[in-house]
């Protein structure tokens, strides 16, 4: 294996997303970077004495933002997270500097590279990497509600006791609180979810709700998130090197809404190879508006400040 995974910032997030990619391997060559050397040096230490074991072929090393534009994927976990009590929205001025700043280090990219954003909130900085970063729309994507449909499947999984990898079931918009579950296309087995559980009571406001307040549940008593982010994105950087064609529910520019926000994409060497077209209720159309226009309402304010700079 040949290829190259960067990833940006070489804390909690990062550091997982690393040993995912160590334990499954995908790409050559891992490179953390981060501004913080030392940490960054015994992340990469501690990383590559998971590499000795079984029979990784993942190399893992200290990077420059500038390799990093040379890389198949940058991954960007760069930035703040939360504290408690803090929403996703609430880091933007922050995670958007560290994002400036990382973009113009990393300047020129390789033409094929693809950037996967994970720094939250991930939508309004997907947007905004997808403009500083010149690349091309379909190369810049974010994690998005990968994680928060995975979060939904495992909790469905529990409810109707069967295994989380026999139900389809999507969460999409935001990465946040504006977010929907596309209850219309859950199934199990892909059989509806109405007609396949129809002794089993479901009530989906609260399960779209303990979805929604999951990352939040955990926090609270951890601090961070990192192992469900880790896999997931291990996951992503698969589907695109091995150019797979995988349907994800990520974070990608949305024409019509003038945002970037989820709805299931097929994922290639590429990026964003097309959008799978969803047959949604009107409430749930609504719901997705809604969420882009919150969305929205984010990005203006942003730009409105950048015209005043
Ligand atoms: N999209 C998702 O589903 C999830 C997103 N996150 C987000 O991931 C981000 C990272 O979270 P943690 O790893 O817990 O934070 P952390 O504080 O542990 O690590 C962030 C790292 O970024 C580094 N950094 C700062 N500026 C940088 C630059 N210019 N280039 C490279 N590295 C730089 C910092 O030095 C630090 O080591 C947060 O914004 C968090 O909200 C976390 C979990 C899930
Ligand atoms: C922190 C975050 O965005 C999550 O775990 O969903």
């Amino acid at each position: 294996m040949t290829s190259r995974i960067a990833i940006l910032g070489s804390g909690e997030v990062g550091s997982t997303i690393a040993y995912s990619l160590i334990l499954n391997p995908v790409a050559g060559e891992i490179l953390l970077v981060d501004p913080k050397e030392e940490v960054r040096d015994a992340q990469v230490q501690d990383l590559s004495d998971a590499t000795f074991h079984g029979d990784t072929t993942t190399q893992v090393r200290a990077g420059t933002h500038k390799e990093a534009g040379q890389c198949d994927i940058i991954v960007i976990t760069a930035g703040a997270a939360q504290k408690k009590g803090e929403s996703r929205t609430d880091l933007v001025g922050r995670n958007l500097k560290i994002l400036g700043s990382a973009i113009e280090d990393m300047k020129p990219f390789r033409k094929d590279s693809i950037i996967v954003l994970v720094s939250n909130p991930v939508d309004i900085l997907t947007y905004f990497a997808q403009k500083m970063s010149g690349l091309p729309k379909d190369q810049v994507i974010g994690s998005g509600t990968f994680l928060d449909s995975a979060r939904l499947r495992g909790i469905l999984a529990q409810k109707c006791g069967v295994a989380a990898s026999s139900i389809e079931a999507y969460v999409l918009g935001e990465h946040g609180d504006s977010q929907m579950v596309a209850w219309s296309h859950a199934s199990v087995g892909g059989v509806p979810l109405e007609l396949a559980l129809p002794d089993t009571s479901i009530n989906k406001s609260a399960i779209a709700e303990e979805t929604k307040k999951k990352a939040a549940a955990i926090m609270e008593n951890k601090g961070a998130t990192a192992y469900g982010i880790g896999g997931v994105t291990a996951s992503i950087c698969k589907s695109i090197l091995f150019d797979e064609g995988s349907v994800r529910p990520l974070s990608h520019y949305q024409d019509d809404m003038k945002v970037c926000l989820s709805m299931p994409v097929v994922l290639g060497r590429k990026g964003v190879v097309r959008q799978i077209p969803m047959k949604l209720s009107e409430s749930e159309k609504n719901e997705v508006e809604e969420s882009a226009k919150s969305l929205r309402e984010i990005i203006e304010d942003v730009e409105k400040e950048q015209e005043k700079e």
